[in-house]
């Protein structure tokens, strides 16, 4: 069944990432995916330090065809210029990857383009002026994907909510049952990896998830 058109979709609701054993795993990638869009996530990021450029690309296109079937968004981790290749809908970039200004240079005023803030309202406000889509912050929680992340916290969140005038997602270690008190301090969008993609069932994760935002 066709959904809603890509571009009409709100930044909130849950944020799907691929996680490493998906990516590593190419009988299920699709699969998956389709199973947490099946469960309601609004948005599908292809998060993968772990193969080349060609797999990379051809995965990429396969998972934008399959979100835009279910109106969700596709997002690219890291690099815009794989974004521009496939045509996603936006990418997302941290202080390691290509800065904000270039991403989008090479892909337009409309593409979604997702900052990493982690735990500093500063780097907040330096990509909000210069024009980034959201702002990400995290971690909150222990995360197996990324342990060393620094931590955020609900107060950061909360003075956030109330200063910076963009889409707010949060990530690290979120589960459905913890995930609820950030949803309910104004984050638009909830991210995960293992959340979703360990869960025995990424559909009902997904929907649990989902379930948060209303
Ligand atoms: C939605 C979202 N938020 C944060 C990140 C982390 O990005 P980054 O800091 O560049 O780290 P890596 O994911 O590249 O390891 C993200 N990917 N998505
Ligand atoms: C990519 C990233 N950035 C901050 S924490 C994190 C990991 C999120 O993965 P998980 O949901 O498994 O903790
Ligand atoms: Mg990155």
């Amino acid at each position: 069944m066709k959904h809603l058109p890509p571009l009409s979709a709100p930044l909130r609701g849950l944020y799907a990432i691929t996680s490493e054993a998906i990516c590593r795993s190419p009988d299920r990638l699709v699969a998956a995916a389709a199973e947490a869009l099946a469960g309601g996530a609004r948005l599908l990021q292809y998060r993968d330090k772990w193969h080349d450029a060609a797999t990379r690309e051809r995965n990429a296109h396969a998972l934008r065809g399959l979100c835009h079937e279910f109106g969700a968004l596709f997002i690219v981790n890291d690099d815009p210029a794989l974004a521009e290749a496939v045509d996603a809908d936006g990418v997302h970039v941290g202080a390691a990857d290509a800065p904000l200004a270039e991403a989008r240079r090479r892909l337009g005023p409309r593409a979604i383009i997702g900052v990493s803030c982690s735990n500093s309202l500063e780097r907040a406000r330096a990509a909000a002026a210069a024009g980034a889509s959201y702002v990400a912050f995290g971690r909150f929680f222990e995360s197996g994907t990324k342990p060393d992340a620094p931590q955020a916290d609900l107060a950061l969140l909360r003075r956030a909510r109330a200063e910076i005038p963009l889409p707010i997602c949060v990530i690290g270690g979120l589960l459905p049952s913890n995930a609820g008190p950030l949803v309910q301090a104004g984050a638009d969008m909830a991210a995960a990896v293992e959340g979703v993609f360990g869960a025995p069932d990424i559909e009902t994760a997904a929907r649990e998830y989902s379930r948060l935002f209303g």
